[in-house]
């Protein structure tokens, strides 16, 4: 059977081929009408991204350089507008799950495609596989290329903020093991009322097929029952820092500021224009903890 055909009986099989990776835990198998990923990707085009959807039994990235933060909430909730804003401050990079899901989507030859076409348009989580890599990927060439030359991504070191992922559990055990451990999970919250109201407002500029009505509400299901799990698993970790994004942005933002502030080593004020010459006499910070023991 081709990779093509893989893919499209994902689509069509009552009885799609599992793939198996080694961790496989899920908060809510009962989601038989979810598809699974063909198992080798690879075999058809090695040129793809993901190149292959098959992950690594071990971290791939140094905890101790590549510092990840969780961004999690539900539809609309305001990750990417907060995320937008710590990365001025702050000097991350900003990787959202959903937008590199639509880029592999958009781009010609994918493999994914249409898989995660259907998958975006029925609020449903995308197999694990395909994220994962797609965001191992993103974090490999961000490192490859720094976004800048400030301390933080000096000497191979980098830090994350991974918006909208983990949004089911066998992503969370899955990326802990084979990409690198999170620090801590930001978590927004609000009431469907105003994540509604969000979507529908932003529905009229977006240009995204699931700000819409119907899809809205799939996307509301699916956070209650497959990503509130995750945050509660976190929160048992005690990893989870929660915040009322009902208020205003900038309302919502001093509150973060705060939060981060507590968590990393220097504030936002401190971070910028850090030049390499200057941060290299500082190689002590390579050792540095990346959390403070509050959480
Ligand atoms: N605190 C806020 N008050 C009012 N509007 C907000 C607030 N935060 C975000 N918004 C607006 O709500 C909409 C959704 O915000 P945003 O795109 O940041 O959410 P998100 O959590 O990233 O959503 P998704 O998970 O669907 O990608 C945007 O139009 C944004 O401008
Ligand atoms: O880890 C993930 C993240 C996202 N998805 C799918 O993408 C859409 C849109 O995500 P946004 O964060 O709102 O941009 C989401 O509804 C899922 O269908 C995913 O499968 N896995």
């Amino acid at each position: 059977m081709t990779v093509i055909d893989k893919v499209k009986s994902a689509f069509t099989s009552d009885s799609p081929e599992t793939t198996t990776t080694s961790t496989q835990s899920n908060a809510t198998p009962s989601h038989t009408e979810e598809k699974n990923v063909p198992s080798h990707p690879k075999e058809s085009n090695a040129k793809s991204v993901p190149e292959t959807a098959v992950l690594s039994d071990k971290a791939v990235f140094d905890q101790n350089k590549v510092t990840v933060i969780f961004v999690l909430g539900g539809p609309g909730a305001g990750k990417g507008t907060q995320c937008e804003k710590l990365v001025n401050d702050y000097k991350f990079k900003h990787l959202s799950a959903g937008d590199l899901l639509r880029e592999e989507r958009n781009r010609p030859g994918s493999t994914y495609g249409e898989l995660i076409t259907e998958y975006i348009r029925e609020g449903k989580i995308v197999p694990q596989e395909v994220t994962i890599k797609l965001l191992e990927n993103a974090m490999s060439s961000t490192l490859a290329s720094p976004p800048n030359t400030t301390n933080e991504w000096l000497n191979g070191k980098g830090r994350f903020l991974i918006d909208g992922f983990p949004r089911k559990m066998d992503q969370a055990l899955k990326f802990d093991e084979s990409v690198v451990k999170s620090s801590f999970v930001l978590f927004f919250s609000t009431n469907e009322n105003i994540l509604l109201e969000r979507l529908l407002e932003r529905g009229k500029t977006s240009g995204r097929d699931d700000d819409n009505k119907e899809s809205i509400v799939k996307r509301f299901r699916t956070f209650v029952e497959t990503s509130m799990p995750v945050v509660d698993y976190y929160r048992k970790l005690g990893k989870v820092v929660e915040i009322d994004s009902s208020p205003p942005i900038d309302e919502v933002y001093e509150k973060v500021k705060i939060e981060i502030d507590q968590r990393l080593n220097s504030s936002s004020t401190q971070t910028s224009n850090t030049t390499q010459s200057t941060s290299t006499t500082n190689a002590s910070n390579d050792a540095a903890p990346i959390l403070a023991p509050a959480i």
